[in-house]
């Protein structure tokens, strides 16, 4: 591997993460495949896509948790395996697992004794601001108690990349609004890079400006949300044929539907698109549900989210 070299001097310090060819196999099957895109440093990241579609294995992969396959993925320019990947990134896994019979005051020292730069007051007032008893064990707090404990522990380790497994998901709405609140608030003071799984494409809306979208362990969508959104448009009209008119055919549909007489298709359009139909800006979740809907739709990597080292130096 010799990405190094190109990561840590030209394109390092406005990268946070960049996949090169990224493959993982496990025994039943490729779980990702040629995964090839880039993260710029300072950006909150969406990481969406169907159930078994590979974002945990992704995430996984930048966490150092499993090697690739194939290809190779750098964080900040450093393998996911270096000190220097290490103490710059924070991994909120899933099943967050911590030691049930320390107490939260003993899991936040452990989290001070491994981590250099840890910051005892942010975790602890994360902590706090749930009334979770610092003296109360592991094993006997809630499933969203124990998932504050988990983001006190990334949080407090003061990480310039953020990896989040579906953080939110067995916290209640008041809570899970508090900790995104937290989120951005950290991201915005120290530029902080998120990178963060969900299903839930409603709280993306309000939080993300950027969007890495995975389908069959292929990625299918990724950039920066503003331009994504420019260069789609919610076309509706009068069906022809129980189908999208021929007319739309120079464009490309990611997908379209028909309702009675009506048909609504999201498109990219490939110049002005002309015809007795009606045009729309396109919300985030109307973009994200069309692209996981369909799967086969061609892929597109804006260029600020394409991999800027060839897959042949780094593989
Ligand atoms: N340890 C493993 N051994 C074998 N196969 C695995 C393993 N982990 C994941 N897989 C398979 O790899 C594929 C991708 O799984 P992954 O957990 O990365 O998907 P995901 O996008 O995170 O899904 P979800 O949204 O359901 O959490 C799936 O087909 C899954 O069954």
């Amino acid at each position: 591997m010799v990405v190094d070299g190109v990561g840590d001097g030209q394109y390092a310090g406005d990268t946070a993460l960049e996949a090169h060819g990224v493959g993982v196999r496990y025994r039943r099957g490729w779980a990702l495949r040629d995964c090839s895109f880039r993260l710029p440093a300072g950006r909150i990241c969406g990481l969406v896509g169907p159930n078994g579609a590979g974002k945990t294995t992704l995430l996984g992969v930048a966490a150092n948790m499993l090697g690739p396959t194939e290809g190779a993925l750098r964080v900040f320019g450093a393998a996911p395996g270096s000190a220097e990947a290490g103490r710059r990134t924070a991994f909120l896994a899933q099943e967050k697992p911590l030691y049930r019979r320390f107490t939260v005051a003993e899991t936040l020292r452990l989290g001070r004794e491994l981590n250099p730069g840890w910051d005892q007051r942010a975790a602890e007032d994360i902590v706090r601001a749930g009334n979770v008893p610092l003296d109360a064990r592991v094993g006997t707090l809630s499933g969203g108690q124990r998932t504050r404990v988990a983001f006190a522990l990334a949080f407090g380790k003061r990480p310039d990349l953020l990896l989040l497994d579906e953080p939110m998901s067995d916290l209640d709405p008041v809570v899970r609004h508090e900790l995104m609140g937290t989120l951005m608030a950290e991201a915005a003071e120290r530029g902080t890079t998120v990178l963060m799984s969900t299903h839930v494409l409603a709280e993306l809306e309000s939080v993300c400006d950027y969007l890495v979208v995975v389908s069959s362990g292929a990625v299918r969508l990724a950039g920066d949300v503003d331009e994504l959104l420019a260069v789609h448009t919610l076309v509706t009209g009068v069906q022809e044929d129980g189908g999208p008119p021929a007319g739309l055919e120079r464009h490309t549909v990611v997908e379209s539907r028909v309702t009675g007489r009506q048909f609504t298709a999201l498109v990219r359009p490939e110049g002005p698109v002309t015809g007795p139909w009606e045009t729309a800006p396109v919300t985030m979740e109307e973009l994200l549900l069309a692209h996981l809907r369909s799967a086969e739709a061609p892929a597109l990597i804006t260029p600020t989210a394409q991999a800027r080292v060839s897959r042949a130096v780094a593989a």
